[in-house]
């Protein structure tokens, strides 16, 4: 069967551009960044504009009317590329042409390419072509991946309530590092009073984490991780820029042997994971499927972190990171963030773009069998075509 049809929508307001909150909301309060060294910018990430571009929604329509969807981080200029350049690549073809399109809409934009807001769009594009083909052949996306390896996936919690994380049963509570290195020694022992008071309220083994957001260098990282250890920080996230392959490198060397270094949240591609995995040695690489290039660019990306012995324990994503990881024995748990603004209720992370949306119940999920990957687009969204093409 072939593909009659792409279309690109755009949305604000939550969905896959899930930073794109109201005012008050756990994710935006006082979040260390690279943009942290200027004054003016510390306070909310929607100061330095986390939220411009906007959810991108792709749909690809089959000859018989079956529609796939695929979401991502991109609006308009997303839409722009995929309705005026990929879309030549998808329409005409079979929906079986999963990796053909794949390689097409990567070597075709090359020249301005590689990384980022095009990578994003050529995620949608691909998860829509998985969500079509599952629907087509009335399967879900994870049988189409070779099928389950466990019943029920195993969730942590990106919170600010780590505490209440722990009862609603999560495997563990992953926090906004709030102050970088801008703040200087008072930021860094406001950061680990945090986690002190946190553990005291957890009380032990449940899993604590700092996501860092890009916003350290390797000294201010490596004291933080040491002063961390104290109050077992499980692992510390993406502590430097992604470019900083480098810099992962030493700070792998210099960080607690127990401690886990993690990242790769804004890595695209199984060429920069291969850079990412060879000089920075993550113990967990954490690619985001609605950007790194979909589920045909992370199932090379799993097979390379697994033979590097690196766990891959995707960033976000919901229902598209569930479907690839609960067919992996190199991703034994995944993430869930807490999209309700004071972290204290489990709501679906995507609403309200998706109905249908599972979410962990007592820190588990389970995903149904319904076809592709078992979502909707709800129709009370109003979606915006920006563009079109002939
Ligand atoms: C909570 C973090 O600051 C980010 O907003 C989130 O996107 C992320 O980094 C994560 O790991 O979930
Ligand atoms: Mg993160």
């Amino acid at each position: 069967m072939k593909i009659r049809q792409v279309r690109a929508l755009t949305v604000t307001g939550g969905g896959a551009d899930y930073h794109d909150q109201a005012e008050d909301h756990w994710i935006d309060d006082h979040v260390a960044t690279p943009m942290a060294k200027y004054p003016e910018y510390r306070a909310s990430r929607q100061a330095f504009g986390i939220n411009v571009l906007g959810t991108l929604v792709v749909e690809v329509e089959a000859e018989d009317g079956t529609v796939g969807v695929g979401v991502t981080t991109a609006g308009e200029p997303g839409a722009y590329i995929v309705e005026k350049h990929l879309a030549r690549f998808v329409e005409g073809a079979s929906v079986t042409d999963v990796e053909k399109i794949w390689d097409q809409m990567f070597n075709a934009t090359l020249y301005y390419g590689r990384k980022g807001l095009v990578l994003n769009a050529i995620s949608a594009v691909d998860l829509a072509l998985y969500d079509l083909l599952g629907k087509i052949r009335q399967e879900p996306v994870y049988a189409l991946l070779g099928g389950p390896v466990r019943d029920e996936l195993q969730c942590y919690a990106t919170t600010g309530r780590p505490d209440v994380a722990k009862e609603l049963g999560f495997l563990g509570g992953k926090m906004t590092l709030q102050h970088g290195p801008a703040e200087g020694v008072e930021g860094l022992h406001a950061n680990i009073e945090r986690l002190r008071k946190m553990r005291e309220q957890v009380g032990p083994d449940f899993w604590l984490m700092f996501d860092c957001w890009m916003a350290l260098d390797v000294e201010y990282a490596t004291r933080l991780a040491h002063a961390a250890a104290e109050y077992d920080l499980k692992w510390l996230e993406e502590a430097l820029i992604p470019d900083d392959y480098w810099g992962y490198g030493e700070l792998r060397r210099r960080m607690p042997s127990t401690m886990l270094m993690t990242t790769g949240e804004h890595e695209h591609t199984r060429y920069g994971f291969r850079l990412l995995l060879e000089m920075g040695r993550p113990d967990i690489i954490q690619p985001d499927v609605n950007w790194c290039g979909g589920i045909t660019e992370l199932i090379k990306i799993s097979a390379l972190a697994d033979a590097h012995g690196a766990m891959v324990v995707p960033h976000g994503s919901s229902v598209y990171s569930y479907h690839f990881v609960i067919t992996r024995h190199n991703s034994p748990f995944t993430e869930f963030l807490m999209m309700h603004p004071q972290a204290t209720e489990v709501v679906p992370m995507f609403s309200p773009l998706l109905l249908d949306e599972p979410v962990p119940v007592g820190g588990r999920l389970r995903l149904p069998e319904t076809p592709g990957f078992g979502v909707r687009l709800n129709p009370e969204v109003e979606l915006r075509r920006p563009y079109d093409h002939d």
